[in-house]
């Protein structure tokens, strides 16, 4: 057996990252090691930050740690992937110039109305693939016009990737899926949309050219390779924005295939070799990205484990001791969809002190039964899941002219079979489960590419294809769903 390659993948969701450590034989990949590392959101004075300070120094001790464990000289590279919102802002010596925002800051609020007063959501849709969100770059960029002291003095910016891949790298540059995610660049030319930023009044002197993902871009900076104990690891500039970075490690997506990557987000889209932009899409709330190889994927973005996450904070909070495994053995034992939340009622984008709560008061606003324990509320969050997931799949099949005849669920959400059978079972369609770590993976096929040991798409696809089982979690209890899918769209309209 040929001697094992290392590739080290940066996957940083907005609540939490991890590096992953991906060995290549030649043949397969495999997860050699994952070290998780926890980071949220700091509210300061009512502002909410990136903690990017700390996300790069958990980066370097766990990237240290792999060196030691490995040995110097048997890693190959690092590639930074993150999720697909947020930047920081630059000066003229190249230091950031501010603690980065996080896109569920509340400032933008104040700038809605002079953003669609200059633009109007159409243009910004088909300008560039984009809905509109209070967290969207543009969105952001005009509130930092109006309230950022160092707006003026920019003198470039990044995505949240860009920058990790700067600070590990000294080299400042982004990749195309991030600049599309923050909802910056054209979808037809991809170059940044200069005209409709200029409409927004916005500047466009601090866009920097980005470059498709996939090169070798140096080796890691001085000072990093000194701290890790190896000078020679190359930096990959990566897909930096997750969920496309994701998608070179799942084979089968077609459009018939609609994929779920959960994680912070539940992101339900597919794969496509055009853009698809139309009015359907648009008042169905999908976005159009690219993706790496000139791809696309259309989606929605819809609140998952963040609203989760939140509740379990809730959960110890009220003295309940629970692992995520304890609350699906306990969950399983509960009828299905006695109530259900809207996870894109707006009132869960924001972080709350209390999120457990905010459940709570939907479904008592709403007149459901309101859960009490906490298996009921992770109950209820799971059927809110699948009952969003068929809503992505019935819109999107209306918007694409497609239907769909299989689901591809991955990343965190593969931990929890529950959550696969209960969108099986709601949406009626066969759901395979796998690769819990699909953003790593594809992350580390990127850099596979890079060193050349890939020649395209398509063998990164077989080369995780051989890698990775799938794990077949179809259920059928479609005249229930029926049901409940009628009830609880009926109750999300009314709220
Ligand atoms: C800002 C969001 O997280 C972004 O829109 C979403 O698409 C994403 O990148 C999820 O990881």
């Amino acid at each position: 057996m040929a001697a094992e390659k290392h590739f080290i993948a940066v996957d940083c969701g907005s609540s939490n990252g991890k590096m992953v450590d991906i060995a290549y034989d030649g043949n397969k990949i495999r997860i050699a090691g994952s070290k998780p590392f926890f980071y949220e959101p700091v509210t300061i004075l009512g502002c909410m930050y990136t903690d990017i300070m700390h996300i790069y120094n958990q980066v370097m001790y766990k990237f240290k740690e792999f060196v030691l464990e490995n040995g110097k000289g048997t890693i190959e590279s690092i590639g930074v992937t993150t999720w697909g919102g947020d930047y920081g802002l630059f000066g003229e010596n190249g230091q950031l110039l501010s603690n980065m925002f996080q896109h569920r800051d509340e400032r933008t609020i104040q700038t809605k109305k002079e953003f669609f007063s200059l633009l109007s959501h159409k243009e910004l849709y088909y300008g560039t693939g984009s809905i509109y969100f209070l967290g969207l770059g543009p969105s952001q960029l005009l509130a930092d016009k109006r309230f950022s002291p160092v707006y003026e003095k920019t003198k470039f910016l990044l995505g949240t990737a860009g920058v990790l891949t700067y600070f590990l790298s000294g080299c400042p540059v982004m990749d195309d899926t991030m600049a599309s995610t923050l909802g910056f660049t054209n979808l037809e030319t991809t170059a940044y949309n200069r005209e409709l930023l200029q409409k927004l009044g916005l500047r466009t002197d601090i866009f920097r050219e980005f470059k498709a993902a996939g090169s070798i871009i140096g080796d890691v900076a001085p000072g990093v390779g000194d701290y890790i104990g190896d000078r020679s690891i190359k930096m990959v500039l990566d897909t930096g924005h997750d969920t496309p970075a994701a998608l070179p490690a799942v084979s089968g997506l077609d459009e018939r295939t609609m994929f779920i990557s959960m994680g912070t987000m539940m992101l339900a889209g597919v794969e496509t070799e055009q853009p698809r932009v139309n009015d359907k899409l648009f008042e169905g709330g999908f976005r159009t990205v690219k993706c790496a190889f000139g791809k696309y994927t259309t989606y929605r973005d819809v609140q998952g484990f963040w609203i989760m996450n939140q509740c379990m904070k809730g959960f110890q909070d009220r003295g309940y001791v629970y692992s995520f495994d304890d609350l699906e053995a306990m969950a399983r034992k509960l009828p299905a969809a006695k109530c259900a939340i809207n996870p894109n009622d707006p009132v869960f984008y924001h972080r709350s002190s209390d999120m457990m709560s905010r459940v709570q008061d939907y479904c008592r606003e709403t007149g459901q039964y309101v859960p009490e324990r906490p298996e009921e509320v992770y109950r209820c969050l799971i059927d809110s899941y699948a009952l969003a997931a068929r809503n992505c799949i019935e819109e999107m099949e209306e918007g694409l002219g497609t239907k769909f005849e299989r689901i591809r669920l991955f990343n965190g959400g593969c931990q929890c079979d529950l959550l696969g059978e209960t969108i099986s079972a709601c949406s009626g369609l066969p759901l395979e489960s796998g690769i819990r770590y699909a953003t790593a993976a594809g992350n580390a096929l990127m850099q596979i590419y890079a060193a050349g040991e890939a020649a395209s798409e398509d063998e990164m696809k077989e080369l995780s294809g051989r890698s990775f089982r799938m794990k077949d979690l179809t259920c059928d209890d479609k005249d229930f769903w029926d049901e409940m899918y009628a009830k609880y769209t009926d109750v999300w309209e009314g709220h």
